[in-house]
């Protein structure tokens, strides 16, 4: 089938696809969260098109760090990227210029940060060390404009730092005598600590988003999105149920205070209350010791397949 003549009236929405097969760090998850929002789909070896077959969208499969400005271009109306990717597209335009990329939603997976490194031997501390010298990073807009802060220099001034583009592996660039320091994304930090490098500022902390075109509304783009917000909501929050004595619900309603409001059911047993209500996965551990202190007993955690709470 040809797949581009398929595409009128759909929803054209860019995914990243891998380069190679053992990164491609955003795909899975965002695989997941497609498959957890029951958009259905087939992808045909080679192909980086594929038409859902439930829903009227089309997955493009594209490259993350193109992601932004097929988007910004009003070319595909949705897309899954970094937020660095995002960043980087952005610090490319004309200052005063809008960008054509909104986020509209933070999907949690996909942390890194893009931070200044410099030889762990040596003397810099400080980013404003490196200005004047060679910096190598495949981030060069942001590069350029975090170096122009430092430097006080407006956009269009000549810049005394001199920023070079690498398009992988840019941790060599200090040991080959390329680079005084380089601009780079940390996850694990194991890459950077083999590199003999360390850290000494941020440029951008990123995770991965989900973007819409500016310009670009329809039915079926809040349909997505509100679907794609339930899945990630669902991942961020358990349910949490206990039993405990009328006169500790205020306290209690502090501790568990739900996204609302906590549902609070009477027992039969005279002056208890039974109270459901969502918690942070990260801060579980302490409400159910806190629930504990203040008299709540029966203490239950439930995981959430799926939610649509706003
Ligand atoms: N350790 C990491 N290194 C690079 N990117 C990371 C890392 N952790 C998270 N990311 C995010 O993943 C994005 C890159 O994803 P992408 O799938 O394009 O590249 P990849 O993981 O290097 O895979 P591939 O080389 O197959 O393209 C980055 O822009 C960033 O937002
Ligand atoms: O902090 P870590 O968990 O070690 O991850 C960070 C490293 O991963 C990325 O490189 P990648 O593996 O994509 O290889 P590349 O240099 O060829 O881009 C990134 O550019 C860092 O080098």
């Amino acid at each position: 089938m040809d797949l581009v003549n398929h595409l009128e009236g759909r929803l054209l929405f860019a995914v990243p696809k891998s380069k190679s097969p053992p990164k491609g760090r955003l795909q899975q998850a965002t695989l997941d969260l497609l498959s957890g929002s029951d958009v259905q789909f087939r992808r045909e070896t080679r192909l980086d098109i594929a038409l859902v077959k439930n829903l009227p969208i089309a997955l493009i499969f594209l490259p993350a760090a193109d992601i932004p400005t097929f988007v910004g271009e009003g070319r595909v109306d949705l897309g899954i990227t970094g937020r660095d990717q995002v960043a980087e597209h952005d610090a490319t335009l004309p200052a005063g210029e809008v960008s054509g990329v909104e986020e509209i939603l933070d999907l949690g997976f996909g942390g890194c940060k893009l931070q200044v490194q410099v030889p762990e031997k040596g003397d810099m501390t400080e980013a404003k060390q490196l200005v004047g010298r060679n910096v190598v990073t495949s981030f060069t807009a942001l590069t350029e404009q975090f170096f122009r802060q430092l430097e006080g220099v407006e956009a269009g001034q000549k810049l005394s730092t001199k920023i070079k583009y690498v398009g992988g592996s840019v941790e060599a660039a200090c040991a080959l005598g390329v680079a005084d320091g380089i601009v780079d994304l940390v996850e694990s930090g194991e890459t950077m600590k083999a590199a003999g490098l360390k850290a000494i500022d941020t440029v951008v902390s990123s995770t991965a988003v989900l973007v819409k075109a500016r310009e670009s509304n329809s039915d079926i783009l809040t349909l997505l999105t509100s679907r794609i917000r339930g899945v990630i909501t669902a991942q961020k929050f358990v349910l949490c149920q206990y039993n405990i004595p009328r006169t500790q619900l205020p306290v209690a309603s502090k501790i568990t205070p739900g996204k609302r409001a906590p549902t609070i059911t009477a027992l039969e047993e005279e002056n208890w209350v039974a109270v459901s209500s969502m918690v942070e996965k990260k801060r579980i551990a302490t409400v159910m010791d806190e629930l504990t202190k203040v008299g709540a007993t029966d203490i239950l955690v439930m995981n959430i397949a799926n939610s649509r709470t706003d």
